[in-house]
């Protein structure tokens, strides 16, 4: 007999409570988990209050995902090591920024056992380029690491609207313990092998969304978004063919491409924000914090890191979208300036 295993949940955001309402509930069907899933919840204090002492008595996560009610075997831990150490699974999930800060915390204090599933859309960027986030979990804890990406605005698929997810992960018992942890009758699953396009997919589309918020702000209509849709995907293809060889195109028409693509450029935070920063004139970091009440936008930091990497190349003219894209986020050019680059696109060329 087997001991069950020790699940983890690393982040307690918007998408990390979503996740751990579903884990919460799965690991409560199966003999594989262990009943109680730890949740590291990076300490704050709402209302007077201490977000894990909410979240332990009221069973909600009141600021990152009001409205919905988590298992009460989640239990909310403020210190990572205490949330991990245990742990057979760990899942990541948080903004991308923090990963390298949470890996140098936990490392030495989890199980040498342990293997990981990275739910972060992002790069992390150091003196050499572009790394995957998976990339920094498996280097700096020695474990394995899969990827899980999807079209899932947190907020729907914690209200239970039908959805699906890419699972990407080489090893396929691995992945089938996987799908069995996060698969729900309207969260459906599908296991890929091609974990690094999955999580380029992920990353890539925020970046996208960023530029389809920006012709909302502008006034145009759905053509205009399609056409970004379309040359952001055309843009995203070309990256992983440059940089990470070896992508099949059947991963893009998972959800965790082209699904991906479309709902974060209609719903998602990314394409919010965009299109007040062309409406207001206000900068991303102001409105980042004047909207969404301690959430994190990764769109604009995943378009910076990844035209360092682009100038370091000197490869900018074949990637104008993202490239544009940056350059607006950071007031280089005029939002207007964007529909140029879709019409003067090498596309059309
Ligand atoms: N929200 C969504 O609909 C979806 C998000 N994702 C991805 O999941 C990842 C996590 O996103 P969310 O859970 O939505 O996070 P979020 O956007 O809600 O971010 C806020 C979280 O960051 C934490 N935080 C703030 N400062 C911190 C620090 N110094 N150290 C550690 N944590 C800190 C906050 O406590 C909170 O838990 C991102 O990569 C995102 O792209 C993926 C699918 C859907
Ligand atoms: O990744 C997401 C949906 O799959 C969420 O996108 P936003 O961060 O733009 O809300």
């Amino acid at each position: 007999m087997t001991e069950p295993l020790k699940v983890a949940i690393v982040g307690s955001g918007n998408w990390g409570s979503a996740i751990a309402k579903i884990v919460g509930h799965n690991v409560l069907k199966s003999d594989d988990f262990a009943t109680e899933v730890k949740m590291y919840v990076y300490e704050e204090m709402v209302d007077g209050r201490k977000l894990t002492e909410i979240i332990n008595t009221e069973h909600e996560n009141i600021k990152y995902l009001k409205g919905h009610k988590l298992p009460e075997n989640v239990v909310a831990v403020p210190d990572a090591r205490d949330a991990c150490r245990e742990a057979d699974i760990l899942i990541f999930v948080l903004p991308h920024q923090f990963v390298r800060r949470i890996c140098s915390n936990l490392q030495g204090h989890i199980k040498p056992t342990a293997v990981a599933i990275s739910l972060i859309k992002g790069f992390d960027v150091h003196d050499k380029g572009l790394e995957l986030i998976s990339n920094v979990v498996r280097t700096m804890l020695s474990i394995d690491c899969a990827v899980l990406m999807g079209a899932n605005i947190a907020s729907e698929v914690a209200g239970e609207n039908y959805c699906e997810a890419t699972i990407g992960c080489k090893k396929p018992d691995f992945g089938k313990l996987l799908k069995k942890l996060f698969q729900t009758d309207y969260f459906r699953i599908v296991v890929v092998e091609d974990e690094i396009t999955v999580e380029l997919c992920g990353a890539l589309k925020n970046v996208t969304a960023t530029g389809a918020g920006f012709v909302d702000g502008l006034g145009y209509g759905d053509n205009t978004k399609a056409a970004v849709i379309r040359l952001g995907l055309m843009e995203m293809v070309k990256f992983c063919e440059e940089f990470y060889p070896g992508s099949k195109m059947s991963t893009f028409l998972e959800s965790c491409g082209v699904a991906d693509l479309v709902t974060t450029c209609y719903g998602g935070r990314n394409r919010r924000v965009a299109e007040a920063f062309v409406k207001t004139g206000k900068s991303i970091p102001e409105l980042e914090k004047e909207m969404l009440n301690g959430q994190s936008l990764q769109g604009p930091p995943t378009a910076a890191e990844i035209n360092i990497m682009l100038k370091a190349k000197n490869m900018e003219d074949r990637f104008p979208l993202f490239t544009a894209i940056h350059r607006i986020c950071i007031r280089e050019l005029e939002p207007q300036k964007f529909i140029d680059c879709l019409k003067n696109h090498p596309e059309h060329m």
